[in-house]
């Protein structure tokens, strides 16, 4: 039975140990907001809100996904005991979209379920695998830059290569980092930068033998991918158009794409994370763990997600030293030989490290039944 008595907001703000340069931002600074509950014995489960502080990538930002918790979400959870998660998730099912806000306080309550039915969160979730691939991604920066910070992750061992890339800085780029890396396991993501009017461009990057493109046409369309993907040998990954298992339907049904890139934050939850993940297997449509830039609060929840058997492209789930000088869980996410280890431990099996919490935190805010 989840019966939460409080619920703590803890505000980050870290800064990332370089800068992340997509098509369209840059990211140096990360403001956050992890999620404490807590129920009547003390049990503590562990959520974050991993929307970016404006509203680049999807339309949510850290304030709106405030907003939601504050107003709707927290007074949902507060308001009586539940049986599961699912039952949870079924009270605030009325609320329209913001789906990273429903992710983040679900993600909390998944984490103290697990703890009181003393599994991994994992197990759970219907995870099997004891360790996941891990791979990195390079933000764009100059072509010296991006073939060192290549070569430093190939010889740390990262299993795929994720680059992004923007028109001016496409075919050119990848021309040079094939003709040192010809055989890495490599894809590339467009973030939207590209419409249909670019197709020959898009069809030259056929010639890099890539693992992947993502989502190179708009944030929210799935009928200009069905086109492209008609006229590309590569496959397409959808990310930033795939919110609900309703898209993911829909795109596969339309032959929009071959992969998806599963955000637990973008599709509102583990819980529509692993109906996408099934339907994907029934229709033999890989999927993979997407990040957020975020901190091992929700880098955990990736790692448990990751484990269930359709997952079979490493995802961006890279090392916690990738973006932060230090993390605020014990112990610290670590990549061995390309691999993670699923935690056996109950929960998230990652301990949130209190003095690190304090040490990055800007304030907070308690709310009690
Ligand atoms: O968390 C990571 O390691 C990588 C995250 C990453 O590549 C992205 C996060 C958020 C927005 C994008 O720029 C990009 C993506 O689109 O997948
Ligand atoms: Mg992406």
């Amino acid at each position: 039975m989840i019966d939460v008595q409080e619920v703590t907001l803890h505000h980050l703000d870290m800064k990332l140990v370089t800068p992340f340069q997509s098509s369209i931002e840059t990211v140096s600074k990360r403001e956050s907001i992890l999620i404490e509950v807590r129920n009547r014995s003390g049990q503590i489960g562990w959520g974050e809100v991993v929307a970016f502080s404006s509203p680049w990538y999807t339309e949510e930002t850290i304030g709106t996904c405030h907003h939601m918790l504050k107003s709707f979400l927290i007074p949902e959870l507060l308001a009586k005991p539940f049986q599961d998660p699912e039952a949870f998730i079924d009270s605030f099912s009325y609320i329209r979209r913001n789906q990273m806000a429903k992710a983040a306080i679900e993600g909390a309550v998944w984490d103290l379920h697990a703890k009181l039915e003393e599994k991994p969160l994992a197990a759970i979730l219907g995870g099997t695998a004891k360790q996941i691939d891990s791979g990195v991604v390079i933000g764009l920066a100059s072509m010296e830059h991006m073939l060192e910070t290549i070569g430093k992750h190939v010889s740390d061992g990262y299993k795929r290569i994720k680059i992004k890339i923007k028109p001016g800085s496409d075919a050119a780029l990848l021309d040079e980092i094939r003709s040192h890396f010809p055989d890495i396991p490599l894809m590339a993501d467009a973030n939207s930068a590209y419409t249909l009017d670019d197709i020959s461009l898009l069809k030259q990057l056929d010639e890099y033998n890539l693992l992947m493109i993502e989502q190179p046409l708009a944030h929210d369309d799935i009928i200009d991918h069905a086109v492209l993907q008609s006229q590309l040998k590569t496959p397409i990954c959808l990310d930033e158009s795939i919110i609900t298992l309703n898209d993911a339907k829909k795109a596969i049904q339309l032959g929009s794409c071959g992969v998806i890139n599963i955000k637990p934050g973008r599709v509102g939850g583990l819980f529509e994370s692993i109906k996408i993940h099934d339907y994907c297997m029934q229709h033999n449509v890989p999927v993979w763990v997407g990040g957020m830039l975020e901190t091992g609060v929700s880098r955990a929840h990736n790692i448990a997600l990751a484990s269930l058997p359709n997952f079979t492209i490493p995802g961006d789930i890279s090392a916690s030293a990738r973006y932060w000088e230090e993390d605020i869980i014990s112990p610290p996410v670590t990549v061995n030989n390309g691999k993670i280890d699923v935690p056996a431990g109950p929960g998230l099996g990652f301990e949130v490290n209190r003095s690190k919490l304090a040490k990055y935190c800007t304030h907070i805010e308690r709310f009690t039944k």
